[in-house]
């Protein structure tokens, strides 16, 4: 039974005036919220993830339906933010047949996982794997390239008897640095740095990443032949693209030169390339897909699991579950509008407007959200609405983005969650009213402690009692300090150091009109 550690610092109870007598009280709704997220979290810990994707079977191993023997030959190599409590766990089940291990995990993690009492995602002192910290601040270093070049080599020689077991998760991609010759570190690093100021997505990033490095873009895989590839994978990107997630090492396939020149175009970064960026991308990749079988790559976990187990959850706290959607993007502003609308379509008393559902149809495509899945999920918050079968948790999860024009302290889930409690002004308090949700799986939100707010209609009038004027903290981007000041920051939300990560959370509890005491 995996221990069930208290994420989240108990909030004080708040004392709430309300005009109708509760059936909820607001803490039960801001706590089933945060027992929600809590859920979710859980439900993609590294250890947990590892634990429940692999089946010892006597001398072999089960993963996700695939028998592969183990005769003392497994080497295992990882890299990203959740590796090393994959690799502890993966340790755990296999250690007997494990030969050695190289993992890359974040500068400095080891200590702080001791500090916050996390042991059980640390290895043990006589582990075979060999722990490398290196991508301080999630930037490629010479730490990094060293474990880069720690796992080529381990990888390189590896022969048909062996099993190679590949972790990877977020942050794989700056912990796995291996640019190829001669382009140096240093212009790869200026490369990606100048490519994500100018905001290209992660998609982009990762294609060129792809094309420049000896391991990624399937490269690890390749160095591996011919030994047998398993790559267990936590998904930090929308829609668990294999070849993106930390770059794709050990997924194979063609990374054509005019795709990343196109990409490089299109950030105006063609005139400022390195010669030795020219070079190598001049040089046709060596093509690998004829060996991919000795490959194979399973994804487990990501946001939509973690959506999945949170629903589970909501369900055992009295809620109806809705999965919205697991790949949310585009601009904040736009993603809390639209929050806003489905607030507003699920707790109207009368038939909502029309325009509130052509708004939210015109906004799907530009946040990542389908059309049949926003019809889905009116459909079921209309039933609510009208049938009042009880309160509804509606879901989703991704990765919105922020356009930085201040000089504030925060993230994007803190200013999502600011910006939805202003679109949910006019509705009714809580515990008549909905509550919104917004949290980083991984802990943290920008360089800030929370991992993001809960936020509901009370907020405005909130912030006016306390002096604290909204529009400021966010043409600021200042939503940190905004929720550290109102209320004694009882609305952030500070699970602390979650080890995992599968982008953001979102969440709006909407109590039943039913339970509303005219
Ligand atoms: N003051 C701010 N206000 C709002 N958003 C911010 C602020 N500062 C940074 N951000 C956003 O936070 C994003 C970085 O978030 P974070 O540091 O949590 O890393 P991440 O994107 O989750 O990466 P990883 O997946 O490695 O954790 C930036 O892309 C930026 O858009
Ligand atoms: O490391 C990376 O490339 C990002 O976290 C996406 O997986």
């Amino acid at each position: 039974m995996a221990r069930f550690i208290s994420l989240f610092r108990p909030r004080p109870l708040l004392a709430l005036v309300s005009k109708s007598k509760p059936t909820l009280s607001k803490m039960s709704m801001d706590s089933r919220a945060q027992q929600v997220f809590a859920a979710a979290v859980e439900a993609v810990r590294p250890d947990t993830v590892v634990r429940q994707s692999i089946r010892r079977k006597d001398d072999s191993v089960i993963i996700n339906g695939q028998e592969f023997p183990l005769r003392h030959n497994l080497h295992l190599v990882g890299f990203g933010k959740a590796v090393l409590g994959m690799a502890a766990e993966a340790e755990r089940i296999m250690g007997d047949h494990l030969v050695k291990g190289i993992i890359s995990v974040p500068h400095g993690i080891q200590q702080t996982l001791k500090q916050h009492g996390k042991d059980h995602l640390l290895l043990k002192e006589n582990s075979r794997i060999k722990v490398m910290e290196g991508a301080k601040h999630n930037l490629p270093d010479t730490d990094a390239q060293e474990a880069a070049e720690r796992i080529k080599q381990l990888a390189s020689e590896l022969t048909e008897k062996d099993l190679l077991l590949v972790l990877i998760s977020g942050g794989g991609s700056a912990l796995l640095p291996a640019p190829i010759p001669p382009i140096l570190l240093h212009e790869k690093l200026e490369l990606t740095r100048k490519l994500a100021a100018a905001g290209a997505t992660i998609q982009e990033l990762n294609t060129v990443r792809r094309a420049l490095s000896f391991l990624k873009g399937g490269g690890l895989a390749r160095h591996a032949y011919p030994a047998q590839v398993v790559a267990l994978v936590l998904s930090d990107v929308i829609g668990d693209p294999l070849d993106l997630i930390a770059s794709g090492p050990t997924v194979c396939g063609e990374v054509r030169p005019e795709e990343v020149l196109s990409v490089l175009g299109q950030y105006k970064l063609l005139d400022s390339l390195p010669a030795s960026v020219k070079h190598v991308l001049g040089k046709p990749n060596p093509q690998w897909t004829d060996k991919a079988e000795h490959v194979f790559n399973a994804v487990i976990g990501s946001n939509s699991i973690a959506l999945k187990c949170a629903g589970l959850r909501a369900r055992e706290l009295g809620f109806l579950p809705v999965v919205l959607s697991p790949g949310v993007c585009g601009d904040v502003k736009s993603v809390s509008k639209l929050y806003g609308h489905l607030a507003r379509f699920a707790c109207s008393q009368e038939e909502p407007s029309p325009e509130i559902v052509t708004e939210m149809l015109k906004l799907g495509p530009e946040v990542g959200v389908q059309t049949w899945d926003l019809h889905r999920t009116m459909k079921v918050l209309g039933e609510g609405r009208t049938e009042g079968w009880g309160d509804t948790c509606l879901l989703a999860g991704g990765e919105p983005t922020v356009e930085l024009t201040g000089k504030g302290r925060g993230g994007r889930n803190q200013e999502l969650a600011l910006r939805v409690g202003l679109e949910l002004r006019d509705l009714q308090l809580p515990p008549n009213g909905p509550v919104f949700l917004s949290g980083g799986t991984d802990g943290q939100d920008g360089p800030t402690e929370a991992a993001g707010a809960i936020t509901d209609a009370g907020l405005y009038e909130e912030a006016q009692a306390q002096g604290l004027d909204i529009d400021n903290f966010l043409n600021d981007n200042d939503s940190y300090t905004f929720f550290s000041r109102l209320s004694a920051g009882q609305h952030l939300l500070v699970p602390g150091l979650t080890c995992t990560n599968v982008m953001d959370v979102h969440m709006l509890l909407i109590p039943s009109n039913a339970n509303i005491v005219r």
